[in-house]
């Protein structure tokens, strides 16, 4: 039976690396699949895994008709088995609507990929519509952890080295320790819209819910535990 899958997890769990790994290996076994994205933080139009794999994929913008695309395809005579759809969660309703008929109606396998809340801990549109119509939802066995060693289940955005809790939902950006473990060389900076986050300064550090609602970064934790020594005066 063709299903409609959601595989989610928080930020840097392995989501775009499975989605990648998922076409290779219905590609290997002789089907053809479509890729699908939206705001990838690699650029336009691709995929990339924190692992350095990428593939050029479809943008998703918001006037795209999944449906219609797909059809379109079909009466130009090209195969399509299924769909990789990777960062889900910036899909529309409508469109998350259209993968579901394109499960029923042309029974097409639709494997989606994305995180399910924000950094204000709401469900994104997209990803809400995939928990109310998927077939199954599937979380990733890479489970980052928080700061403390609890599994983080939640994106905190940091702005200027403080977590936010104001803003707008999209922001595209990498985790911190990404950043600073140097991930962005793991992209080729020739490429058009490479080499970091599109929101210049925006960052992201998944936590667990706990020091998600305390508001307690890695950052503020180690801060409070050790204090800058006060500047001494000099003797005169
Ligand atoms: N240098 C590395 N060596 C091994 N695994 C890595 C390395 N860098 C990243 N990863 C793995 O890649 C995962 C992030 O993969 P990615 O597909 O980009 O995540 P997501 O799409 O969920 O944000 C990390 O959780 C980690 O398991
Ligand atoms: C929490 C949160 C995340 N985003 C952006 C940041 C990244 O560009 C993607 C998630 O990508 P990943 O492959 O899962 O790491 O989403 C956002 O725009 N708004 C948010 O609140």
């Amino acid at each position: 039976m063709p299903e409609l899958v959601f595989f989610t997890g928080p930020m840097d769990c392995g989501k775009s690396t499975l989605a990648l790994q998922m076409d290779h290996t219905h590609t290997l076994g002789g089907r053809t699949g479509a890729l699908f994205t939206s705001h990838d933080r690699a650029g336009e139009a691709r995929i990339s895994s924190r692992l350095g794999l990428q593939r050029p994929a479809v943008e998703v913008t918001a006037e795209l008709d999944l449906w219609r695309w797909v059809v379109e395809e079909l009466t130009a005579g090209r195969r399509v088995d299924y769909l990789v759809c990777d960062e889900a969660q910036f899909y529309t309703r409508e469109q998350v609507d259209q993968l579901a008929r394109l499960v029923d109606e042309l029974q097409l396998d639709v494997f989606a990929f994305g995180i399910l809340s924000d950094f204000q801990t709401r469900l994104f549109p997209g990803s809400q519509r995939l928990v109310e119509l998927c077939d199954r939802m599937e979380t990733l066995q890479t489970r980052p952890l928080c700061w403390c060693g609890a599994v983080a289940t939640h994106n905190a955005r940091i702005v200027a080295g403080s977590m936010v809790t104001e803003g707008s939902q999209v922001a595209v950006g990498d985790t911190l320790a990404e950043v600073e473990a140097g991930a962005g060389d793991r992209v080729d900076p020739a490429e058009p819209g490479a080499g970091g986050p599109d929101d210049a300064g925006v960052t992201y550090e998944v936590l667990c819910r706990r020091h998600h609602r305390a508001r307690m970064t890695a950052a503020r934790s180690r801060a409070l535990r050790y204090p800058e020594p006060l500047p001494f005066e000099e003797e005169r």
